[in-house]
C-alpha cells in the first residue's frame, strides 16, 4: 500500500479516537508518540551528514561539535532574543513540513518549489495555531512576553492558503503526474476537522508523527540502507539510540527546571523541540538536495 493511503487512513481513525478520549489522554499519546517516532526520526543526522559528505575527507568529529554548537547556540538565541528565535524556528519548520510533503511529489527542486514548501507549512502551522489560538498564544507568550491577537492568526492562515494556491499553480508542471489535486484538497479539510477538535499539542503529535516524522524515517532508511526491511529497520535503530537517549535526557533535565520555574511545561517542551530541530531541518535540507 502506497504510504499516503496508509496515512490517511490512520489520520481518519486518529480523529474518531480524538472524539473519544479526553485531554488527559490525548496529552499522553501526544508525549508519547513525540518522545519516540518524533525524536527518532531525528536522532540519526550524524549518519545523515556521514552520507552526504561521504568521500569527503573532513572529519565527522568536526560536524558533530558544530552540530551540538548549533544545539547551544540556538538555546542561547531563544534566551536572548526568543522572538527573532521563534521566528526562524516557525519559519525552518514551514519549509521542512513543507518539503517532507512535496519533494517527492515534485520533478525539480526550484526556487517556486522551495517557496511551494514554505507555503504549505504556512498552510499546516496556520491552521494548526487558528483551530487552537488560546494554548498557541498562551505558550507564544511565556516564551516571548508578546501577546498575538486574532487577526495574527487570520493572517498567518490566509497567507497559507493563498501562497499554497499561487505556487501550487505555478508549479503545476513540476509536478509528478500521480498527484491527485482532490486527495491533497480532502486532506486539507481533514487537518482542519482534526486542529478543531482535537488539543493543540495532540493536533500537532499526529501532523508531526504520522505526516511528517514516519515517512521522514522510511526516506532517510532508504537513503542510508537502500531498501526498508527489518534488517535496515533495526541498523537504523542502533545507529540512533545514542543520539535518541541524549535528546529524552536533556529533555528530563528541561523537566525539573520547568518545575522550579512560573512556566508551562508544554512552553519549555516547544523551545526543547526547536533547540533540536533546527540543526535537523539543516541537515535534512542538504539530504533532500542530493
Ligand atoms: C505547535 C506550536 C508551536 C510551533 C512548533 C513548531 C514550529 C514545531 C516544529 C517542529 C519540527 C519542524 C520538527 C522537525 O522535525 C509554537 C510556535 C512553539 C507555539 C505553540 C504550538
Amino acid at each position: 500500500m502506497k504510504y499516503s493511503i496508509f496515512a490517511l487512513v490512520l489520520t481518519v481513525f486518529l480523529l474518531w479516537l480524538t472524539l473519544r478520549i479526553n485531554e488527559t489522554f490525548e496529552a499522553i499519546f501526544a508525549y508519547v508518540s513525540i518522545l519516540t517516532v518524533g525524536i527518532f526520526h531525528g536522532s540519526n543526522d550524524i549518519s545523515l551528514i556521514r552520507y552526504i559528505k561521504r568521500g569527503s575527507t573532513t572529519n565527522i568529529i568536526k560536524y558533530l561539535v558544530f552540530y551540538v554548537l548549533l544545539v547551544l547556540f540556538t538555546c542561547l538565541i531563544f534566551i536572548k532574543f526568543p522572538l527573532v528565535a521563534l521566528i526562524v524556528f516557525v519559519a525552518f519548520s514551514c519549509y521542512h513540513f513543507g518539503e517532507q510533503h512535496f519533494h517527492a511529489q515534485l520533478l525539480l527542486q526550484t526556487i517556486k518549489s522551495q517557496i511551494l514548501y514554505v507555503a504549505y507549512g504556512i498552510l499546516i502551522f496556520g491552521l494548526l495555531f487558528y483551530f487552537n489560538q488560546d494554548d498557541t498564544s498562551q505558550v507564544i507568550y511565556e516564551l516571548t512576553q508578546v501577546n498575538l491577537s486574532e487577526v495574527t492568526y487570520q493572517a498567518f492562515l490566509i497567507l497559507g492558503i493563498v501562497l499554497t494556491a499561487v505556487f501550487g499553480f505555478l508549479n503545476r508542471k513540476n509536478f509528478k503526474v500521480e498527484v491527485e489535486f482532490f486527495k491533497e484538497i480532502f486532506l486539507l479539510v481533514l487537518f482542519a476537522l482534526l486542529f478543531k477538535l482535537a488539543s493543540l499539542l495532540w493536533a500537532f503529535a499526529i501532523y508531526f508523527i504520522v505526516w511528517h516524522s514516519m515517512p521522514s524515517l522510511r526516506d532517510q532508511i532508504e537513503s542510508l540502507h537502500g531498501q526498508i526491511n527489518s534488517r535496515t529497520i533495526i541498523k537504523y535503530i542502533k545507529s540512533s539510540l545514542i543520539y535518541w537517549l541524549i535528546s529524552v535526557i536533556g529533555l528530563v533535565i528541561v523537566y525539573y527546571i520547568s518545575q522550579g520555574l512560573e512556566l508551562q511545561f508544554i512552553t519549555l517542551f516547544f523551545a526543547f523541540l526547536a533547540a533540536i530541530t533546527i540543526p535537523h531541518v539543516i541537515v535534512m535540507f542538504f539530504l533532500n538536495k542530493k
